[in-house]
Formats: structure tokens, C-alpha cells, sequence
């Protein structure tokens, strides 16, 4: 099957979004992952937008080496009353030393009268003068035509000349626009087989998610035809952002059989090339995103994981490991003892002939759940309350006693201090210590107790801690839900605790939490605990 070729513009129209803001060392980094993924074009910037955009191309001449992609300046049609070689965007375009430039210019008759207030004639002028010039000075040239679907819509003639001037000038690539996003994948479908009987140059698609069918927008343009696809990573872009390449590629390789990345294997990249971007865009990801979500194979309903343990296929429209994703599966109140099963094979405990045993856990779990326990999300809690009923498992530490107390003097911040009372490594340890508030002085005195057994809980620390009232209605006698995160700088795991008492759902949560890293320190390596 024909290649399609993709041009990611995360870098330019990407940064068109709303909060997003990427400095040049972040534009490397990502041109960078965007190469390792076998992207074969990036639009790196706007060169006469701004400095930033400037430097990041004069950058990328030494600092970026390129093994698939091509780099693409972006810029307008030359402006109405200045010949090509005067336009100062577009010398900015030739001084940025990209070997492909990406040209955007008016498809649709009303922006050409409103926006650029010139005569029809003259906007095709202004195309095939940008477009020959940029030609003359040996660069690749893809005419991106803005508003075609609007334009085609309104007057389709004064739409495909547009192409017809950029192709008479000898553009590479015309790619059709559907800048406003509103268009329907069958009118994109009728527009684009419209089209290629018009001309004979290749055709791209670039479309926004105003109508969110970006996605589904571009694949109906392949579907006719169209072999260069315009989008970006996570769909990041002006408004509701572009067509989203992460859901775009697999769909492409996998379900239309249109390869698009060097290899089939490169495929196994997007799921951290999605996260990657994320981070560096400081975006959190998001957990339902189609193909790469930490969702996106998550499979809690009984009946499902009943059957994708028979054969995933039931519930499992790809394998996630395709794209580089795992599956998993969650244990809650819509759980059936398969999904018990399953987890405790992961864990690798033996459950044969336990199966009333697992059915009275699962009931258990299901009656905590409605106490206002969520385990799904608390995945550390669940594995200790699996080792406690079936694995060979001693807990590090026993709780014999703990309290806290949070004074303020007048004037002063409120402080608190806790006393524990523990059972650890055969002796009975009690120790006192102080905190800004009552949870962060029972963590303090816990640590202090298991410090001198387990000097390892130096490198564990909490990272979120979140509260959640479960019946508001209740006031201050109302349940509540702590959820604490916690990290020792390679792995995260949560727990969870659930009281009337704010102090002890957290102390629930935190002991869970530090008996689960001393459990995972003991795994790892049994001479240091
Ligand atoms: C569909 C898209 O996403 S296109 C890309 C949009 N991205 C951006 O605009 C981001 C970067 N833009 C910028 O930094 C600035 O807008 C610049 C540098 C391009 C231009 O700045 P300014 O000269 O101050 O103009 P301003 O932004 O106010 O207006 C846009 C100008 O471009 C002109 N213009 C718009 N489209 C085109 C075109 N295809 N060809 C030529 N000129 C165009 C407008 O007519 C207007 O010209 P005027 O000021 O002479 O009336
Ligand atoms: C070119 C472009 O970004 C658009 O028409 O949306």
C-alpha cells in the first residue's frame, strides 16, 4: 500500500494552544522523539513570528541530526504590495536553512475580499509568486490552503484555482485546510475525491478538532486519497486543537494499512512519545486518550476480564503492546473473581483451590468499596490486602499505638506532634516528632521508629495526598477518602484509607504506604531490610 507521509506541526501549530509555551531547548527535544518515532516531516516554527522560532532553526543546524524526519519552516504568501524577494517572511523562511517550507495562503474567496482585502487575481498572484520564488531557491514547498473546505463550500472554482496557480508554479504538496474545524468527514471525503481529478499534484490533509473530527476527518481525506497528513501530538493546537497524530498513525498502519512510519516496530514508540510530549508541555496526560491512555486498556467490568483472560481479542480492539501500552486490570465492585485471579497471578501468589477464599476476598473488597474505599486507584493497598489473605507475607511493622495533638500558641502557626508506638525488628520502639500539620508529624514519627530497622525509607517520600469527602451532606461526621502517593524516585504507588476521621484514613493510607515500599525493598533486595 501507497506511504503516507506525515508532517507534525506540534512545534508551530501546536504552539498555537492555549497554555502551551515550549522554549527552543523544548523544541529540540521533542523534534528529537518526533524523528525517533519516524515522523518524515516537522513544521519546527513560524522563522518570521519570532526569535525563538529563528533560533530554534539556527540551533537545529548543529544541534539536531535527523535519521527520517525533514525540517519545515513555516510562513504566509508573500504580503499583497511587496514583490517575493523584498517579503521579509519570506527571506526569514530561506534564512532559517529548512530544506522544506510550508506556505499558508487564502483558499476561500471571503478571506481573501475580508481578511486580506485584496482582488482574487492578486491572492492568486501573491500564491504562485511565493511559491516560484521559494522554488528558485531550491526548497521543497508544501502550499497549505487555509479554509479550503469553507472556500470549496462557497465557490469551488476560486478554490481549486488556487491549487491550480500553486501547482502552474511548481509547489510539491497542496494540502487542503479545514482551518475552522467544522467540516464532516463525508463532505471532507466528497471534497477531496472533487479534487483530485483537478490536480496532479500530491495532496495533504490538515485538519482542526472544532467539530472533534480531526481524526476522523483525516482518514476519510486518505481514504480518497490524500498521502501527506498534517497533525500533532495529543491533538495539542489552536482551539480545540488539531488532528491528533497518536490516534491518527495506529490507525493508519493498523486498521487502514497505510504504512506511514519507517517500520512497523516504530509503532511501539507512541505510547511514550505521547507522555513525553506531555511532560515536556507540561500537560498532564490524559488517562482515557485512546491508544496510549493509562486507561486505554484498563479493563475493570467482571464480565470483560472474564473474557479477554479467555482471549483479549473479546474486549481489545488492538494489542495494546502495538503501541507501546500495557494492559491491566482493576479490582473494585464491578469486579468478578476473574479480575481477583488475575491480579494475583501478576502478583504471582498461588491461589489453586482457593477459590472460596478469593470469593470471600472479593466480597470483602466490595463491601469496603461501599464503605467508600476505591482500589482501583490504590493499587498498593490492593496488593497488601491479597498478600494478607493468601501470601506467605509478615508485615514489617505492627502498630501498637499512636497519637497526635496539633496546638497553637498566640500568634504563632499551628504545630503538631505525634507519639507511635511500634513493634519492629523484635523490639517495641516509641518514638515522638514534630510536624507542620498532624499528618506530616505522624509520618515524621514513623519514620524515626523504622529508620534504625529499615535505613532505606530515606528514599520514600510522599508525593500527593488528597482528601475527598464521600457524603458532604454528613458535615464533620462524614466519611472521608485519603489517597497518598508516594515515590522513591524510580517507582509510584498509592494507598488508601478511609474514615470519619481525617487522621486516621491518613494514617491508614500512610502505613500502608510504608509497609508496601519495605515490602518491594524486601523483594528487591532481602539483605537490606
Ligand atoms: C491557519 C493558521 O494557523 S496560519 C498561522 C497563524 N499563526 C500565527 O499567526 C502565529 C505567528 N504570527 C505572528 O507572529 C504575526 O501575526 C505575524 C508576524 C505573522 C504578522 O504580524 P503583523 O505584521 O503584526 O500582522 P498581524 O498579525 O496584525 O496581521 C496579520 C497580517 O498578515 C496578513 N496575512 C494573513 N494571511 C496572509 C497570507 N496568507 N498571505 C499574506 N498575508 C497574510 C494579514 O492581512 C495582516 O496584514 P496587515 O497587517 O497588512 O493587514
Ligand atoms: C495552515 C493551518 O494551520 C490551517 O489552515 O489551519
Amino acid at each position: 500500500m501507497e506511504r503516507v507521509w506525515l508532517l507534525d506541526t506540534t512545534l508551530r501549530d501546536g504552539t498555537q494552544a492555549e497554555g502551551i509555551s515550549l522554549t527552543v531547548t523544548d523544541k529540540l527535544r521533542i523534534a528529537k522523539k518526533l524523528d525517533d518515532l519516524g515522523i518524515a516531516y516537522i513544521e519546527g516554527g513560524f522563522p518570521a513570528a519570532n526569535p525563538k522560532d529563528q533560533e530554534f532553526f539556527r540551533r537545529a543546524r548543529t544541534e539536531l541530526v535527523l535519521r527520517h524526519a525533514k525540517l519545515a519552516a513555516f510562513g504566509s504568501t508573500r504580503r499583497p504590495s511587496v514583490r517575493a524577494e523584498d517579503d521579509e517572511g519570506l527571506r526569514a523562511l530561506l534564512a532559517s536553512g529548512a530544506p522544506v517550507v510550508t506556505i499558508v495562503g487564502k483558499a476561500w474567496d471571503f478571506h481573501v475580499h475580508e481578511a486580506l482585502r485584496v482582488s482574487l487575481e492578486q491572492n492568486l498572484d501573491m500564491i504562485s509568486d511565493t511559491v516560484a520564488f521559494l522554488k528558485r531557491h531550491g526548497r521543497e514547498v508544501i502550499f497549505d490552503a487555509e479554509h479550503f473546505f469553507d472556500g470549496y463550500r462557497h465557490n469551488p472554482e476560486y478554490a481549486v484555482a488556487t491549487l491550480q496557480a500553486a501547482e502552474a508554479a511548481g509547489v510539491d504538496w497542496v494540502t487542503l485546510c479545514d482551518t475552522n474545524g467544522g467540516s464532516l468527514p463525508g463532505q471532507v471525503a466528497e471534497v477531496v475525491r472533487a479534487v483530485r481529478s483537478r490536480v496532479k499534484v500530491p495532496i495533504g490533509i490538515h485538519t482542526h478538532n472544532d467539530g472533534d473530527l480531526a481524526v476522523a476527518n483525516t482518514l476519510a481525506a486518505v481514504e480518497e486519497g490524500a498521502t501527506m497528513v498534517h497533525g500533532t501530538i495529543n491533538g495539542i493546537g489552536e482551539r480545540c486543537g488539531n488532528a491528533n497524530l497518536i490516534s491518527i498513525i495506529p490507525n493508519l498502519e493498523l486498521k487502514l494499512r497505510r504504512p506511514c512510519l519507517p517500520t512497523p516496530d516504530h509503532l511501539r514508540l507512541l505510547t511514550e512519545t505521547a507522555r513525553y510530549v506531555c511532560e515536556i508541555a507540561n500537560l498532564v496526560p490524559h488517562s482515557y486518550q485512546p491508544f496510549v491512555g493509562h486507561s486505554a486498556f484498563a479493563h475493570k467490568g467482571g464480565i470483560h476480564v472474564s473474557a479477554i483472560s479467555r482471549n483479549p481479542e473479546t474486549y481489545e480492539h488492538i494489542p495494546p503492546e502495538l503501541v507501546g501500552n500495557t494492559r491491566r486490570v482493576l479490582v473494585s465492585e464491578l469486579s468478578g473473581l476473574s479480575n481477583l485471579l488475575h491480579r494475583a497471578q501478576e502478583m504471582g501468589l498461588d491461589t489453586s483451590g482457593k477459590t472460596e477464599e478469593m470469593r470471600e476476598l472479593l466480597q470483602e473488597i466490595k463491601r469496603m468499596e461501599y464503605e467508600g474505599y476505591q482500589f482501583e486507584g490504590a493499587e498498593a493497598s490492593q496488593e497488601l490486602l491479597l498478600l494478607r489473605a493468601f501470601g506467605d507475607y509478615k508485615e514489617a511493622f505492627e502498630v501498637l499505638s499512636m497519637r497526635v495533638v496539633a496546638s497553637q500558641h498566640s500568634g504563632s502557626d499551628i504545630t503538631a506532634e505525634a507519639i507511635v508506638k511500634l513493634a519492629v525488628g523484635g523490639q517495641t520502639v516509641h518514638t515522638v516528632a514534630e510536624g507542620n500539620g498532624p499528618v506530616n508529624a505522624l509520618d515524621n514519627a514513623l519514620r524515626k521508629a523504622i529508620q534504625p530497622f529499615y535505613p532505606a525509607i530515606e528514599t520514600m517520600h510522599l508525593t500527593d495526598y488528597k482528601v475527598r469527602v464521600l457524603d458532604e451532606k454528613e458535615g464533620t461526621a462524614a466519611k472521608v477518602r485519603v489517597l497518598i502517593e508516594s515515590t522513591d524516585g524510580h517507582q509510584v504507588w498509592r494507598t488508601v484509607g478511609v474514615s470519619e476521621n481525617v487522621i486516621e484514613a491518613s494514617w491508614e493510607a500512610l502505613v500502608d504506604s510504608i509497609q508496601y515500599f519495605l515490602l518491594c525493598v524486601a523483594k528487591a533486595q532481602p539483605a537490606a531490610v
